[in-house]
């Protein structure tokens, strides 16, 4: 989890030109099958310590993909919404194909 949701954010961060400074606060959400650590844990590792985070539960519906992690992350920034790069790392790229990058 620590090393895939590392990933995740330093990827976010790359594609919008960004930096941990610019960071707000991050909302994370974790299927309910993955138990191993707290997604905020992982982005304190990477230096993110001066930000709110939140995690919570997705939602469980049937069929829905399994062993994801979502961030949802409120930032400074000078990007046109249109200019916002969203990032979906493997096979989560098939869940918002219209904006996944
Ligand atoms: O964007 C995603 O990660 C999705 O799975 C799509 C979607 C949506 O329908 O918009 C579905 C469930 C998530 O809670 C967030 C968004």
């Amino acid at each position: 989890m620590t090393e895939r949701v590392g990933e995740l954010l330093t990827e976010v961060l790359e594609r919008n030109g960004l930096s941990t400074e610019d960071l707000i606060s991050i909302w994370f959400t974790a299927t309910p099958d993955l138990h191993s650590d707290f997604p905020a844990a992982a982005a304190r590792r990477l230096g993110i310590a001066d930000v709110p985070l939140i995690c919570a539960q997705e939602l469980e519906v049937a069929g829905a993909m399994p062993r994801v992690v979502r961030i949802l992350a409120h930032t400074e920034t000078e990007l046109p919404r249109s200019g916002i790069q969203h990032v979906y790392l493997g096979a989560a790229a098939a869940l918002r194909k219209d904006i996944a990058q």
